[in-house]
Order: C-alpha cells, then structure tokens, then sequence
C-alpha cells in the first residue's frame, strides 16, 4: 500500500541554527523556511538526491512537538513519511486493522493531505501518510 519514502522529520530546538548546519557543515540543498500554523511547526526541507529531510521547530508550547523537545532538548528524530496513492483507503485499512489515528486528515507542507498514526501501533515510530496520487505526477 505504501509507495515511496518521502521524507524523514527532525525536531530541532532552532531552526535557524539546524538549516544553516545542513547548509553550511553538509553544503546542502535547504529550502526557505515556512510556517504551518494549523500544525503548530515551522519547518525547512532538506532535498537530497534520493529523499528529503524535514527540519521541524514549535511554533509554541501547544506545538504537537513541544513535549517531544521538551523530553529531548538537543532535538531528535520524530516521524517518517510514506507515500500513498489513496489515504482514505489507507485509513480505512487502519482503523480495520485497529491502528490508531492521530487527528484528521489535513493539508501538509507539501499541499497534499496527510494523517499521521500513533507510534503506540507502530513498532514506536511516529508515520506520516501523504496522498500522492500517480496520475497527478509527471511523467
Ligand atoms: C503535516 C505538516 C508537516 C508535513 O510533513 O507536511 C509535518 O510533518 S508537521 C509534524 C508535527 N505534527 C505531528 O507530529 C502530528 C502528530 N503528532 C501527535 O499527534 C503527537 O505529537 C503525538 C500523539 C505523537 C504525541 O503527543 P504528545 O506529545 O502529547 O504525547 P506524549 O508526549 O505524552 O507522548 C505520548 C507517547 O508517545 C510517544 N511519542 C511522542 N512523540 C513521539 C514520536 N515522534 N515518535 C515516537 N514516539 C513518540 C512518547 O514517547 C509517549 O510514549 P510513552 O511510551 O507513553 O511514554
Ligand atoms: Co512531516
């Protein structure tokens, strides 16, 4: 059901500081940074040559990431993100198979809707669903 891996989510305490680490340390691509109020996060990507890394800082202390920071100050990693052609199937395959989900779906920084489902029901990884649908991509 899942297709391709799309990215990998870090928490970081500043993301100023983390964008110009990628930047500068590794001499990576990082893109502009924006903010996702109805997520509670600003966020930079990372793109790589094969995948892309998502650099995450609260916006507040009511950011779903606040408590994760405030467990592990230094930052860490915090969700993986799988593709899927169709995510009301695919929740509806999950609540099936009694997978929790967190929240409704919404629309991601990628401007495709996304859910997320607890780590408690996933081996303790946190994982983002993204809809991307392959007629709508380019060939
Ligand atoms: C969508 C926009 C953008 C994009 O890519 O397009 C993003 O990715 S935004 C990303 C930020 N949004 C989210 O993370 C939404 C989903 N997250 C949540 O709903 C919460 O963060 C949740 C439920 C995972 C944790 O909530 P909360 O922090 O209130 O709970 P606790 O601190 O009490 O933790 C409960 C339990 O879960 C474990 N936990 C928490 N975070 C993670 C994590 N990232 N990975 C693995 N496990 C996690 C935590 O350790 C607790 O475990 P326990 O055994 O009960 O101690
Ligand atoms: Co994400």
């Amino acid at each position: 059901m899942i297709g391709r891996l799309n990215h990998v989510a870090i928490a970081v305490p500043d993301l100023s500081a983390a964008m110009r680490r990628y930047r500068d340390l590794l001499g990576a691509d990082v893109g502009e940074a924006t903010t996702l109020l109805e997520h509670g996060v600003r966020i930079a990507f990372v793109t790589l040559e094969n995948s892309v890394v998502e650099l995450m800082e609260p916006l507040d202390g009511a950011s779903p990431i606040a408590r994760f920071l405030e467990r592990r100050p230094q930052g860490g990693l915090h969700h993986i993100c799988y593709e899927v052609p169709d995510i009301a199937s695919s929740l509806e395959a999950m609540k099936d198979a009694g997978v929790r989900v967190l929240g409704p779906v919404r629309v991601g920084a990628h401007g495709r809707p996304v859910v997320f489902l607890d780590p408690a029901d996933f081996d303790g990884a946190l994982i983002e669903l993204e809809e991307v649908r392959p007629e709508l991509q380019p060939a």
